[in-house]
């Protein structure tokens, strides 16, 4: 991690080798062996962490302490003090001091206690930052959030808009996919309605006529003539959300719409064009799904002549805590409230975790916060208790001192499978995150079926037989 720091220790040996050690993390580290230029320097310039020793003859590292914090009360102090000497530790503390670590100095934990500084004095600012710049927040279109990753899809909607290829906007659940498809229609100039349908949700018998229409009598319950929504979408667009799951005798019907421009409505033999924008949406991985046959290969080119991947919100560093403040805003405005920020402690919890349900599960979180909030900050007990007790789950694969030792495949195997589970047993973004082609990850994935003894009479194809599989044919 980057960060710059202030070594602070009269011996001057001491020095240098923390500022070795510091370098060696990477850390851009300044020294100095007297408290007074120490203190010259804070004054004019930056740093995000103070590491300064106790027992100085010029002046006390808690003296120090105090005396930075006065005058630059953004910075962090960290104290370094004798092993077993807690009633200095506890002294750091009360001047203001961050945290401390004892000598004789263990390198790992001053990294890590470095480093939790300099994240912390980051995310403080960020949120100093949002505070003041609240309401701002909002960006154009309603879409928060500056990520380098949201950037890239802001860039894509701009060059797509206005075209009318068909957009395939894939995504895991609660990114906001719908969002990316009104933003498209409006930045499209199409003066038509937006008319959004979800697959998922109508029933089989009814898609085709919810979509094309049909002629009265058509079938039993058809009393009267209904236009599909295709044709109410004229001279806009049409977004029809979680193709995926649309069923396989509809998706004919649907590519003919598609390739001809004109619809047929049920019951009819009239051809009647259309002019809508065509945009889906799927939180599937639609190759899986077409190589599994769930999905027609020539339907899966006709939507996707345009994909935009909406990261997962835990892709987007710092855009949790912008769209944390626009719900905040929003709900707190809405109740009345008046809860108007969001503690640092909080701010870290929210960063931490890994949001399964992507920007829905954080807005409904802060709706819950700002109904709970007791102040008119966001604490961390306002936060939903997984929120709270979430511990990033790391792969560790211990290289000089393994738990046990396994061969390569095994451990390619374990590796595999804990990615797929990451993603959801998304393979596609499995394979793109593990380096192979997809069908590279096929092959391994029948492999390890078979070296299993699950692979052997249900055969390969049934063990990849929905996404997620794959990691249980890997158990
Ligand atoms: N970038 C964003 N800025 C502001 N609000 C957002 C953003 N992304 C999503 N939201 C909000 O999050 C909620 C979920 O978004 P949306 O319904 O568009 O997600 P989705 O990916 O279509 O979900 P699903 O997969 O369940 O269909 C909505 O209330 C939406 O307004």
């Amino acid at each position: 991690m980057s960060g710059r720091i202030l070594v602070v220790d009269d011996d001057e040996a001491t020095c240098d080798l923390v500022e070795a050690l510091l370098k060696r993390q990477e850390f851009s580290v300044a020294a100095r062996t007297s408290a007074k230029s120490a203190l010259e320097l804070v004054s004019e310039d930056d740093f995000d962490v103070v590491l300064t020793d106790v027992g100085m003859s010029e002046m006390s590292g808690l003296e120090l302490c105090e005396r930075i914090l006065g005058a630059r009360p953004d910075m962090l102090v960290i104290v370094m003090t004798a092993l077993g000497s807690m009633e200095t530790a506890i002294s750091s503390m009360r001047a203001g001091a961050f945290d401390f670590v004892t000598k004789p100095l263990d390198a790992n934990l001053l990294g890590l206690t470095v480093s939790r500084a300099v994240q912390h004095r980051r995310l403080r600012s960020e949120v100093k930052r949002l505070r003041e710049a609240a309401h701002d927040v909002q960006q154009t279109k309603g879409l928060v959030g500056r990520s380098p990753a949201m950037k890239r899809v802001y860039d894509l909607i701009g060059r797509v808009a206005r075209s009318d290829a068909s957009v395939l906007v894939h995504g895991e659940t609660g990114t906001g996919k719908e969002l990316i498809a009104r933003a498209i229609h409006e930045a499209s100039g199409r003066s038509g309605p937006f008319v959004a349908v979800n697959c998922a949700a109508v029933p089989q018998a009814l898609l085709e006529s919810e979509l094309f229409g049909h002629a009265r009598g058509a079938f039993t319950d058809a009393k009267t003539q209904r236009t599909g929504l295709f044709l109410e979408a004229s001279g806009g667009t049409i977004f029809l959300d979680e193709i995926g799951e649309m069923p396989l005798e509809v998706q004919p019907k649907l590519l003919r719409a598609l390739q001809e421009r004109k619809v047929r409505p049920v019951g009819s033999n009239a051809e009647i064009p259309f002019d809508a924008r065509i945009v889906t949406a799927t939180n599937r991985d639609l190759e899986t799904e077409v190589y599994e046959k769930r999905f027609r290969e020539d339907l899966y080119y006709r939507v996707n002549v345009v994909k935009i991947d909406l990261p997962p919100l835990r892709e987007r560093g710092t855009d949790v805590l912008h769209l944390a403040m626009h719900f905040l805003e929003k709900f707190s405005s809405r109740s009345s409230k008046g809860v108007l920020s969001l503690s640092t402690a909080a701010a870290e919890k929210l960063t931490a975790y890994n949001w399964p349900g992507n920007v829905r599960e954080l807005e409904n979180s802060i709706e819950r916060a700002v109904a709970l909030a007791r102040f008119e900050q966001i604490t961390v007990e306002d936060l939903p208790e997984k929120v709270q007790a979430y511990r990033p789950d790391r792969f560790v694969v211990a290289v000089d001192e393994p738990a046990e030792i396994m061969t390569m495949d095994e451990l390619e195997k374990r590796y595999i499978k804990r990615v797929l589970a990451l993603v959801g047993g998304n393979k596609s973004r499995a394979a793109q995150m593990l380096g192979f082609d997809r069908r590279t990850l096929y092959r391994k994935l029948e492999r390890y079926g078979e070296q299993d003894g699950s692979g052997g009479d249900e055969g390969p194809d049934k063990a990849a037989s929905s996404p997620g599989s794959a990691s249980s044919s890997l158990s």
